[in-house]
């Protein structure tokens, strides 16, 4: 979003300020009188129009970076407070106002700490808030170091998580398990006639495919370079074959685009095996081997 834009969503605010900073010129200019060149102090004037310039910056750098909402109306009205008690601190040294007025003194010595607790509780909450997104972007982070350590091209896992899973939900002997491998068809070919890059696409997109049409206790692995495993915890023999079956149309449905819009057609072979007394690297074998055999089930 620009600049332009960002502000635009603030509008409101920065009106407020705008028609308060020119009412404090006006009530000078009505109360008082114009000082001479020879009364001016140029150092005040620089020390106190600098502070209000700087906190004018410091709302434009907010506006410009946050959402809005609490943290953000907290943090703009206590910068603004704190503008306007600068702000009158530099009209008092253009305009000399008569002693009897008691309202510049409220608007200067009032205004700047109700300034200041107004932004202290908007940078109490900002911080707040930055603590529950760095843990979130941490968890992120983990889930992300995680899976690049083990497949880079998917968001998937490879095939030692996989084998830590099987073994996991093999030790449930009372439920029912199987596995389904499933091999991209003639990826080789795919991978010479789309490229590197069109045919990384198409692992990755089949991986969401393949995703997408999974129930939430199913885990999809990708177990080398195109072959895919899904467990299937919690599943015998009847429903594992119906699901397979998902899988594969799914695939078959897909209508992968090239990057130059051309469709290229996409199958799965689908081999599964439901879980016997065996540990995982028994129960992967005969998933591979049903890969190859005619009713791909064993
Ligand atoms: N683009 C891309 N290709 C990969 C990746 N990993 C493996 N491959 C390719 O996948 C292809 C797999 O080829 P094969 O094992 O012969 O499989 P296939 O061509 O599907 O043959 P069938 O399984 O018999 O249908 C090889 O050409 C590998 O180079 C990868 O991460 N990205």
């Amino acid at each position: 979003m620009h600049v332009k834009q960002r502000l635009s969503l603030h509008r409101g605010s920065l009106i407020a300020l705008l028609v308060m900073a020119n009412l404090v010129v006006l009530a000078n200019l009505a109360s008082g009188d114009l000082k001479t060149v020879s009364e001016l102090v140029w150092l005040d004037i620089a020390g106190e129009g600098g502070a209000a310039l700087l906190a004018l910056l410091w709302i434009g750098l907010i506006l410009n970076s946050r959402p809005t909402g609490r943290v953000t109306r907290l943090l703009v009205t206590g910068l603004s407070t704190l503008f306007l008690a600068y702000w009158q601190d530099l009209m008092d040294e253009f305009i000399q106002l008569p002693s009897a007025v008691m309202w510049d003194h409220w608007l200067e010595s009032g205004a700047m700490p109700l300034g200041m607790l107004l932004l202290t509780l908007g940078i109490y909450h900002w911080h707040r808030e930055q603590q529950a997104i760095s843990a979130q972007l941490q968890k992120r982070e983990r889930v992300f170091r995680e899976h690049r350590s083990l497949d880079g091209l998917t968001p998937l896992s490879g095939p030692r998580y996989l084998r830590e899973q099987l073994a996991m939900e093999l030790l449930k002997q009372d439920q029912p398990l199987s596995l389904v491998m499933l091999d991209l068809h003639c990826f080789d070919h795919s991978r010479r006639l789309l490229g590197p890059h069109d045919s990384d696409r198409l692992l990755r997109e089949v991986a969401e495919v393949l995703l997408l049409n999974l129930r939430q206790q199913d885990l999809l692995c990708r177990y080398a370079g195109d072959r895919f495993a899904v467990v299937l915890p919690r599943t015998g023999r009847q429903e594992a074959e119906s699901l397979t079956r998902e899988l594969e149309q799914a695939v078959r449905h897909f209508a992968f685009k090239t990057q130059r819009g051309i469709t290229h057609p996409v199958a799965i072979m689908a081999g599964l095996a439901v879980a016997h007394d065996e540990d995982a690297d028994s129960l992967i074998e005969r998933a591979n081997r049903n890969l190859h055999s005619p009713s791909r089930v064993a």
